[in-house]
């Protein structure tokens, strides 16, 4: 009888929140087609070209447009999720999006709204203003279930306490089996992580946080908020999130569109430097050198020592005259001029005391050279030479091949690329280059074949390279006035059209500016800022972010000079030979300890059994770092098993397939020893790997636990834990990692006596 009565409650209230989302999806259809009409008549408004004014207008507006497009299109799914009713008596509805009616009523709010936060914040202990929040669970655009919390019975109206009903909305979200993409979790964010959400723009926010606690998620989140909270600052500089690698990137791709948000820009730390995208990376003992700080003075070196002076004096062949014979030119008279040895050094140093960069230096020093050539010149022809003359007789000088080739061997003109490829090719230039700092072992360690592909390590140093070689000026500072007379021009049109339009709550002057800058093709933020070295971000996310050698810091901050910076990660978690032992030590020569730390302490992903696993291994390697509590507890126990190399062939597949028949729609993982993925790729050949284009996709994934950062997976199959352990310093925390991969399932597979770390598995 009672659960009779329970179940119309359940369908009355079903039906209720269907009449008000369906409402919402209307009105969501309806701003879309509006948007999408308008910017179709944008497009129909001209052909490409037109007048400046047309193409400008065009540009702008059909922006906007597309934008607004594009996020009304990315929160279909989920679009309401949540509800409040508070003690005053009125009810909200919290979404993806703001969303007003006809009337100009709103009728839902932006989760990021001040006024959604008490959906977020409410706790049995503290409800603030609330009396009931909702969890509303949709599928497509329908409404398939509800969650209750209730926090004052006393002040729900008699029609309301019929109709609770749920269950907690967080667990059933966390049983969900993974799909191989992150998604948002924007209706069940956890107090303590929309504290990381909402934190100040200003400063840097270290969230650090064990395996699973949300640490990537919030910061996702907080990306999409400060986009909503600080638009206009935001927009124009926009947001930069600094991801390991390009599969993680893949992995989170999802998850800010959803969120109605695109202008962002996601990277590798590998592709930091425009112009070159590394994946390779490097073996421990390169890793640890290139990512220390006594790097700034290698490259320092490198440079100095491409600023040459011959060891005698200088001299160079020049053609005095030529003569046409049977139509081809041939020199009759050589002449060889000389610039004495201290001449020399005083050009170099004349030309260094200016402190600029070395593309930018060199122009002085070619000019003081090229005079000493030409007094040179004058004396041995006994002509003499007025300020007129002399300017003439240079100019000729630098026209000519050998002049030219001289100058240059003594101080080249060069691109970061090639000063550092040369630099890790040559052992000479690289003793040279470090002098002292570096010992043998280190100088051994970064040598490497011409040729050799670019390594993430690498990245830091060609940023370094590029700071201290500059850009050879002369003709960019030209370009550089042109545009900025062009730009002068473009903000006063700009501001003309804003007051037309009436549009500046979208936009200011100089943004629709920058916007035409780019030479009406209409380039994002996001797509200007990647290709831009000198681009300055309005905030920095960097995630996984312990791996970051104290180099690439450099680089990442060169980035954001105001210092708003998001940093996500577990020092417990560093795999990489440079990266974070503590955050003070990476970030205190910035921030001179002016950074505040939020800490995650739940685990989301892991279940108890397993953690429990996962924690016998951490106290083994970092025993001051605590593991964090898992929220659930597991379906299965975690599982070793021992196999015999020689039985792997068989076993492995075998195991994979029971796996993936356990977790149904779920994903399993077999996770590697680095130097071992290619052999065991090949045991699983219906198996995805990192490298193809269906690694996230794949019901089955081999990858090394490097590739496996920051990834989760139903079922993890760990091999070989006693080489991962041994595979490099980090081995431990490379493990640590590995089993905290897991969702629901673990089975590590040891072909020798099982570690002690695992003894637990016995
Ligand atoms: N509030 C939440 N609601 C629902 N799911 C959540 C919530 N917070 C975290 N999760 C889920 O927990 C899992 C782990 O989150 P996430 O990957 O952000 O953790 P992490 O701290 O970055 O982990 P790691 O350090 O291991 O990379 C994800 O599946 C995420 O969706």
């Amino acid at each position: 009888m009672e659960r009779r009565a329970s179940e119309t409650a359940r369908t009355e209230a079903l039906r209720a929140e269907q009449a008000h989302v369906s409402m919402l999806y209307d009105r969501l259809d309806t701003v879309r087609e509006r948007a999408e009409r308008a910017l179709g008549e944008e497009y129909a408004r001209g052909t490409p070209g037109g007048t400046h004014q047309a193409r400008f207008e065009r540009d702008v507006s059909s922006h906007e447009y597309a934008r607004r497009v594009t996020q009304l299109s990315g929160v279909e799914r989920g679009l309401c999720f949540g509800r409040v009713d508070d003690t005053g008596g009125d009810t909200y509805y919290i979404g993806r999006v703001g969303l007003r009616d006809a009337h100009d009523e709103l009728v839902l709010i932006d989760w990021r709204a001040p006024a959604a936060r008490p959906f977020y914040t409410a706790t049995p202990g503290d409800p603030g203003p609330l009396v009931r929040r909702r969890h509303l669970h949709t599928r497509g655009r329908t409404v398939v279930d509800l969650d209750d919390e209730v926090f004052d019975l006393a002040r729900m109206s008699e029609p309301d306490r019929r109709t609770l009903v749920g269950e907690a909305a967080l667990m059933a979200a966390l049983r969900r089996g993974r799909t191989g993409r992150m998604g948002d979790v924007v209706a069940t964010i956890q107090t303590e992580q929309d504290q990381v959400i909402r934190s100040g723009l200003p400063g840097a926010l270290v969230v650090q946080g064990g395996p699973g606690t949300g640490k990537t998620v919030a910061a996702l989140h907080r990306a999409a908020y400060l986009l909503y909270a600080h638009r206009e600052t935001l927009q124009r500089r926009g947001v930069l999130v600094v991801g390991p690698n390009a599969l993680y990137l893949r992995y989170i791709g999802h998850v800010l569109p959803s969120l109605g948000e695109t202008d962002v820009v996601l990277t590798t730390a590998g592709e930091l430097y425009p112009g070159v995208r590394a994946t390779a990376s490097d073996e421990p003992g390169a890793a640890a050198v290139k990512g220390d700080l006594r790097m700034v003075e290698v490259i320092k070196g490198a440079v100095r020592d491409r600023q040459r002076v011959p060891s005698g004096d200088l001299e160079v062949l020049i053609d005095v005259k030529t003569s046409l014979r049977d139509g081809v030119e041939v020199v009759v008279e050589r002449m060889a001029l000389r610039v004495d040895h201290a001449t020399c050094v005083r050009a170099r140093e004349r030309a260094r005391a200016v402190r600029g960069p070395h593309n930018v230096a060199r122009k002085l020093f070619v000019d003081s050279a090229l005079t000493a050539l030409a007094l040179d010149e004058a004396r041995q022809l006994d002509q003499p030479l007025d300020e007129e003359d002399l300017r003439y007789a240079k100019a000729a000088l630098w026209r000519m091949a050998s002049v030219r080739t001289a100058l240059n061997d003594l101080w080249p003109p060069l691109t970061p690329e090639r000063l550092v490829a040369e630099l890790l090719a040559d052992p000479g230039l690289l003793a040279s280059a470090a002098g002292s700092h570096l010992g043998p072992g280190e100088l051994a360690a970064l040598a490497r074949p011409a040729g050799a592909p670019w390594t993430t390590g690498d990245v830091p140093l060609l940023d370094e390279a590029a700071e201290l070689l500059g850009e050879d000026s002369s003709a960019a500072r030209a370009a550089e006035r042109a545009a900025r007379r062009a730009r002068r021009d473009d903000e006063l049109y700009a501001q003309g059209v804003l007051e037309i339009a009436d549009v500046t709550e979208m936009l200011d002057a100089r943004a629709l500016a920058d916007r035409h800058d780019s030479g009406g093709t209409a380039l994002t933020t996001a797509e200007r800022a990647a290709r831009d070295r000198h681009w300055v971000y309005g905030h920095v996310i960097v995630d996984e972010a312990q791996e970051l050698s104290a180099m690439a810091w450099r680089t990442v901050m060169r980035r954001i000079p105001t210092r708003s910076l998001t940093v996500v990660g577990d020092v417990a978690q560093t795999g990489s030979a440079a990266g974070a032992r503590s955050w003070g030590e990476m970030l205190d020569p910035y921030l001179k300890g002016r950074w505040r730390e939020a800490r995650l302490l739940v685990n989301y992903r892991t279940p108890a059994e397993i953690m429990e696993v996962a924690a016998d291994v951490l106290k083994a390697v970092a025993p001051d770092q605590e593991p964090p509590t898992s929220v659930r507890d597991g379906e299965a126990p975690p599982r070793a098993l021992r196999v015999r190399r020689a039985d792997l062939p068989r076993a492995l597949p075998e195991l994979v397939m029971s796996e993936l028949a356990e977790v149904g729609e779920g994903r399993t993982a077999v996770l590697t020893p680095d130097a071992r993925h290619r052999e065991i790729a090949a045991l699983v050949p219906d198996a995805a790997s990192a490298l193809t284009a269906d690694a996230l996709d794949s019901p089955a994934v081999v990858l090394t636990v490097t590739q496996s950062k920051g990834l989760e997976f139903d079922s993890v199959v760990v091999v070989a834990p006693e080489e991962i352990l041994t595979q490099s310093p980090k081995g431990g925390q490379d493990l640590y990692v590995a089993i905290t991969r897991a969702t629901r399932r673990l089975t590590v597979i040891h072909e020798g006596e099982l570690p002690s770390v695992l003894a637990r598995l016995a």
